[in-house]
């Protein structure tokens, strides 16, 4: 089974959390775009879907999926995406795909974060994968230096433009023993727009791909 079948059966299997005439928070990612493709597959039986960037809009409006600002609506049920790394305690780096600040802000909405992953994203700790942080231009250079000082090795991923304008540092050989304080001390740093642990809100449900079927975690 490749990995990308593996994505397949966990973006498929998150169908099960959506709850028909509902919208559905939607994340970025080559897994996200199997569920994407999921929920073409029962576009008229939901509301809609609030996404997490300018590339999920164009798949499910592609699919002729109505997307809605989230300004314009209350809270979502569900909220599905993908994670770059996840540990035990449904913590995960996020922002592989540079969308980590409009998909932190979707799953904040959300009642339930629906997390969907092939069997390598699991890891033991958190820290393997660079961190990426989002940050305002001008900064850049600056929060560079700050995130030096935790003991990180910010590197410039040159030519990345978000959706919201701003640049993105990866942050190699952090040592994650404290997702949540780390989460926070590095949203402390001025120029900071956001950074990719998603630990003060995980997961709720994982659904993993394996070439055994797909192994759920959570409620
Ligand atoms: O955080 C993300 C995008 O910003 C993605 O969820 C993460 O990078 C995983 O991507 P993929 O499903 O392509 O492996």
């Amino acid at each position: 089974m490749t990995q990308d079948e593996m994505k397949k059966a966990a973006g498929w299997a998150a169908l099960e959390y959506v709850t028909p005439g509902t919208l559905v928070g939607v994340g970025t990612g080559s897994t996200v775009n199997h569920f994407i493709d999921a929920l073409g597959s029962i576009k008229d039986q939901i509301k809609g879907a609030v996404s997490s960037s300018e590339a999920s809009t164009a798949r499910l409006q592609q699919l002729g999926i109505e997307v809605f600002d989230l300004n314009e609506v209350g809270e979502l049920a569900v909220y599905v995406d993908g994670a770059d790394e996840i540990d035990g305690s449904m913590a995960m780096i996020k922002g592989g795909g540079a969308a980590l600040t409009r998909e932190k802000i979707v799953a904040a909405v959300a009642d339930k974060f629906v997390c969907i992953v092939d069997g390598s994203k699991t890891v033991e700790v958190l820290g393997a994968f660079p961190l990426p942080v989002e940050v305002i231009p001008m900064a850049r250079e600056y929060v560079a230096r700050e995130l030096a000082k935790l003991g990180g090795r910010p590197v410039y991923r040159e030519g990345v433009v978000t959706d919201n304008g701003n640049q993105i540092l990866d942050v190699h050989g952090l040592k994650i023993t404290d997702p949540k304080g780390l989460e926070t001390r590095i949203n402390a740093i001025v120029g900071v727009v956001t950074n990719g642990l998603f630990a003060e809100r995980g997961a709720d449900v994982l659904l993993i791909g394996t070439p055994e079927g797909v192994v759920r975690k959570g409620a």
